[in-house]
């Protein structure tokens, strides 16, 4: 793939200066302005972009840089951003590179270090790219209960497998319903810890004033009722694993005394001054946003760093390409199963349907429509409208160009013929209106794997 650099810069001397640096290595592109910039990255998709912050209507700011960083973020992730700075400017290369920016350059400009710096940026690039091949190549995940077609979940599941024989506490973050606390759980099965207690408390289910002595215990008449000694959560996990739920709805009285434990490493009962040792890894969750609560006050900021060794970053059903009907396909088999009707399968408006639909609820949103649809179905075919489904669209806003909708599509009704047709290869060209060659081409493209084997429950 050619390489292709975006100048972001309104000075035209340096403009001229810095394609003169590139051009002969690299396909160049310069805008003056934010709305310039965006046009260019949309039609030429550059893996690079060296961006100078202060750009007009604020060429003395940073504002309009600072916005157009976020742009290129959002709508291009994986691109490499190289924020050029003033001399004495170090304050915003810090916020950049704190946004997403891959690296920052101070000016004046040197060419040779320039160079150096994109060069690398380009090598980076290169080297994610790569990466994410070859973890798109390996499809499947073998973790219990977890069904993942998409390369997003199935990236999310080779780090927790690696994570897994380690003791690091671990922060898994996602929406409502995503699986984080099955994700929890596999981080358990999956250590030298399996065989010892799993224990899970969730963090907003509990009041206030009953959380502390539940997680910590208390000691015979500490408090009216306290009758005798009893454990409490974390010592109840001793050797194995303890899970906090919702730990962003921990009140901030309980989370010091949780730091104090995750630092020391014993647990004071109520109404004990004697600290008992515990083993445990910690491993917490939450759907809320830590960074919101941190400057609300709300968390604890040093409580957050000591949770979040490792951050699992869960994402969404909605973003995760495939993973709706192999999800819905697998439940649909285990419910119907559990309600005494197999042999049921999903009609063609329903398989458009689920991966038309936002799943604004995930997983758990997917499990009760499928359940309600495996209850309501007539025939031996669950319909769109036993699963109260409607279809909705992504908003235009949020897609790089007509290209990306365009594969995008292209993939999905790749995969959605594949798994109608039960992975045979001579019907899904027909459905799909191309030769054999061409399907093999175009799964080939997108690195779809076009064996049903792969796709594990
Ligand atoms: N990838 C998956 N494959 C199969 N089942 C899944 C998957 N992800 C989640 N589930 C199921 O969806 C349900 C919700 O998952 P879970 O309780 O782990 O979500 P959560 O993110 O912890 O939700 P909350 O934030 O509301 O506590 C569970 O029954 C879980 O087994």
């Amino acid at each position: 793939m050619k390489k292709r650099l975006l100048i972001v810069e309104d000075d035209p001397g340096l403009q001229s200066q810095m394609r003169w640096c590139f051009s002969s290595d690299l396909d160049v592109d310069v805008a003056a302005d934010r709305a310039a910039a965006l046009a260019l990255l949309r039609r030429n998709e550059p893996q690079v972009v060296t961006l100078d912050l202060g750009l007009p209507p604020d060429p003395g700011g940073a504002s309009e840089g600072f916005a157009l960083l976020d742009d290129i973020l959002r709508l291009s992730p994986m691109v490499k951003v190289i924020v050029v700075t003033g001399r004495e400017d170090k304050e915003n290369a810090v916020k950049a590179i704190g946004m997403g920016a891959s690296d920052f350059y101070q000016k004046p400009l040197d060419p040779d270090i320039l160079s150096f710096v994109v060069n690398r940026a380009f090598r980076l690039a290169e080297l994610e790219r790569d990466n994410r091949e070859l973890t798109n190549r390996q499809n499947g995940t073998n973790i219990k209960g977890v069904v993942a077609a998409s390369p997003q979940m199935l990236s999310v599941c080779r780090t927790l497998e690696k994570v897994a024989p380690t003791d690091v506490t671990t922060l898994i973050v996602g929406e409502t319903g995503t699986g984080k606390e099955l994700l929890a759980r596999a981080l358990h099965d999956l250590s030298h810890r399996a065989d010892k207690p799993f224990a899970a408390i969730n963090c907003a289910a509990i009041p206030e004033n009953l959380l502390e002595s539940e997680l910590f215990g208390y000691e015979k008449g500490a408090f009216t009722g306290a009758t005798q000694s009893k454990k409490g959560k974390i010592e109840s996990a001793n050797g194995g694993t303890l899970f906090l739920d919702e730990i962003g709805d921990m009140p901030m009285a309980l989370q010091a005394k949780l730091l104090r434990f995750l630092q020391e490493r014993s647990v004071d009962r109520v109404g004990s001054v004697k600290p008992v040792p515990v083993d445990v890894r910690v491993v917490c969750a939450t759907h809320r946003n830590v960074a919101h609560l941190i400057s609300a006050g709300d968390f604890r900021e040093d409580l957050y760093y000591r949770i979040s060794e490792i951050t699992l970053e869960v994402p969404a059903l909605r973003e995760r390409q495939g993973d709706s009907i192999v999800i819905a396909r697998s439940l649909l088999q285990s419910l119907s199963r559990q309600m005494d009707r197999p042999s049921l399968s999903f009609s063609e408006d329903a398989v458009q349907a689920i991966s038309g639909y936002s799943w604004p609820g995930n997983v758990r949103e997917m499990i009760n429509k499928v359940k309600r649809a495996t209850i309501m179905a007539e025939g031996k075919r669950v319909t769109a409208a036993d699963l109260e489904l409607t279809c909705e669209g992504v908003p235009t806003e949020n897609q790089l160009n007509l290209r990306q909708v365009r594969e995008t599509a292209e993939r999905d009704a790749i995969i959605q013929a594949l798994q109608t047709t039960g992975y045979n290869m001579a019907q899904a060209s027909r459905l799909l209106g191309v030769t054999r060659p061409t399907l093999y081409n175009l799964t080939d493209k997108y690195r779809i794997d076009t064996s049903a084997e792969s796709v594990q429950a």
